[in-house]
C-alpha cells in the first residue's frame, strides 16, 4: 500500500533525517516505526502525507507516486493522529471530528451524524461530544483524535506517538481499542512509538531505525524478538526480549492435565485438613476462586488465582505459575469453568520450543538495511530543529475546503 523506494531526507540545515529508506507498509497491516530519539521516525511518517517532501527517492501510495497528487487532497485521504491530539481548542468535540467530512463537502448534517457515530465507536458519550477538548481527559482527547482521523474513512492512518501522553492503564485501553477497531476497519497504519512493548503489542511488522535515519531491521514482532539483526536491535528490544516473545504466544498448544491432578475444595465445604497440601478452591460451578494451603500458618482467605484461557499468553501463564503455591496454573474454558491444570515445567518447555521455532523462522523477503554497525548510541540529541512543519499545519489538516466542500464554520 505504501512503498518507500530509496527515500532520502536532508533538511536545509544539513541534518539527514532519513537515509536511503526502502520499506513497504503492507495494506491492512500495522507497521510500527521504533528507534532512538531523532532517528527519523516522524519525518518518515510526515513524508507519507507530504508534510515533508523527500530530497530524493519515491514514495508510492497504492502504486501512485505521491508527488503526482495534490498535497491537500492526498492528506484528506490519510488520517493523521499526533501525540497531543492536535484538536482545535475552540471547537466542540463533535465539530472537531466532523472537520474532514465538512471539508470534503458532506454537508453539516451528514458530517455531524458521522461524527456522532464515531464518538460512539471510540467509546465516548454523546455528552462528551458537546464539550470542548480542554474539558476532556488526555485519554479522551486521544480517542477524539483517533475518531477525527477516521471520520472520512481513509484507507491509511498515520499515528505519531498517539498514546504517548497518557498513563499506562489508559494506554493499554487505547491500544486494545485500536486493535479492536483495526479488526473491523482493516486500515493501513503507520504507527510511531518509543515504547517497544507497544510496538510488539500492536505491530504486524516493526521497523527499527537508528540514528542518522537508517532502517536496521523490519520484521514481524516474533521474528524481530527471536532474531534481532544486530546488537543495536537486540539492545533496543531489551534484556527481556525472550519474555516479550512469550507475550505473543498463546497457551492453546500447551497440554492440559486433568483437573484431578490438583486437589480441589468447594468454597462452601469445610476447609481441608492440615497436612493435606494446597487445594484449589472452586465455586459450585467449578470456577477456580483461589489457592488454599491448610499448612501455611494462620487460616486466611485463599491466595488469588488467575484462571487462564487458551487465548491467554504464555507470558501470563509463566507469571501465574510463579505465583501459584503449587506451580500449577488453573485452565478454564470460555465460561470460566475449570478444564484442568498445567505445570510450570510444561509452560517452560513450551516457552523454549517457541523460542527455537521463532529463531528458525526464515527471514521473509523484507528489505533490511545492511547491519554493519555493531553498536550504536542509544539516544541522540536532536540537532537544531526547525520547529515549523515544512508543509501545512501540525495536525495535518489543511482547512481550505475541497472543491465543492464547505468551510467547517468558525475560524480554524
Ligand atoms: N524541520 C526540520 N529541520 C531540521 N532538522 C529537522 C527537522 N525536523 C526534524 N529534524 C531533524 O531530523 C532528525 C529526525 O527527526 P525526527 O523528528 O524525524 O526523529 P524522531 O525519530 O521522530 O524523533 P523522536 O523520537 O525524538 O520524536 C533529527 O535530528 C531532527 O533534529
Amino acid at each position: 500500500m505504501i512503498k518507500f523506494d530509496a527515500v532520502h531526507k536532508r533538511f536545509p540545515n544539513g541534518t539527514t533525517a532519513v537515509h536511503d529508506l526502502t520499506l513497504e507498509l503492507p495494506e491492512g497491516g500495522i507497521t510500527v516505526l521504533v528507534g532512538s530519539s531523532g532517528c527519523g521516525k516522524t519525518t518518515t511518517l510526515r513524508m507519507i502525507n507530504r508534510m515533508v517532501d523527500p530530497t530524493s527517492g519515491t514514495i508510492r501510495l497504492g502504486g501512485k507516486d505521491i508527488r503526482e497528487q495534490d498535497a491537500a487532497e492526498l492528506r484528506r485521504g490519510i488520517g493523521y493522529v499526533i501525540q497531543q491530539s492536535g484538536l482545535f481548542p475552540h471547537r466542540t468535540v463533535l465539530d472537531n471530528i466532523a472537520t474532514v467530512p465538512l471539508l470534503l463537502g458532506w454537508g453539516r448534517r451528514k458530517s455531524r451524524a458521522r461524527a456522532a457515530e464515531l464518538l460512539e465507536t471510540v467509546g465516548l458519550t454523546a455528552e462528551a461530544g458537546r464539550r470542548y477538548p480542554h474539558q476532556l481527559s488526555g485519554g479522551q482527547q486521544q480517542r477524539v483524535g483517533v475518531a477525527r482521523a477516521l471520520a472520512a474513512d481513509p484507507p491509511v492512518l498515520l499515528m505519531d506517538e498517539p498514546f504517548g501522553a497518557v498513563d499506562p492503564v489508559v494506554r493499554i485501553q487505547l491500544q486494545d481499542e485500536l486493535l479492536r477497531l483495526q479488526q473491523e476497519l482493516n486500515k493501513t497504519i503507520a504507527f510511531v512509538t518509543h515504547d517497544i512493548d507497544e510496538a510488539v503489542r500492536l505491530g504486524d511488522r516493526i521497523a527499527v531505525f537508528r540514528t542518522g535515519g537508517h532502517l536496521v531491521q523490519c520484521a514481524p514482532p516474533a521474528e524481530l524478538l527471536a532474531r534481532p539483526a544486530d546488537d543495536f536491535v537486540a539492545d533496543f528490544l531489551g534484556a527481556e526480549r525472550e519474555l516479550k516473545l512469550l507475550s505473543l504466544t498463546t497457551l492453546a498448544d500447551v497440554p492440559v492435565q486433568p483437573a484431578t491432578t490438583v486437589r480441589t475444595v468447594r468454597d462452601d465445604a469445610p476447609p481441608p485438613r492440615p497436612g493435606s497440601g494446597p487445594h484449589l478452591v472452586v465455586s459450585a460451578r467449578n470456577e477456580p476462586l483461589g489457592w488454599l494451603d491448610p499448612d501455611a500458618g494462620a487460616a486466611g482467605p485463599p491466595s488469588p488465582v488467575r484462571p487462564l484461557r487458551d487465548t491467554d499468553s504464555l507470558l501470563a501463564a509463566l507469571n501465574e505459575s510463579i505465583a501459584s503455591p503449587t506451580g500449577l496454573i488453573a485452565r478454564v474454558d470460555g465460561a470460566g469453568v475449570l478444564t484442568g491444570v498445567t505445570s510450570r515445567e510444561a509452560i517452560h518447555e513450551q516457552a523454549g520450543r517457541r523460542h527455537q521455532q521463532a529463531a528458525r523462522t526464515q527471514l521473509t523477503a523484507q528489505k533490511t538495511a545492511p547491519a554493519t554497525q555493531k553498536t550504536a548510541q542509544k539516544t541522540a540529541q536532536k540537532t537544531a530543529m526547525e520547529t515549523a512543519p515544512e508543509n501545512g499545519p501540525e495536525n495535518g489538516l489543511d482547512t481550505t475546503p475541497a472543491p465543492g466542500g464547505s468551510a467547517p464554520g468558525g475560524s480554524i
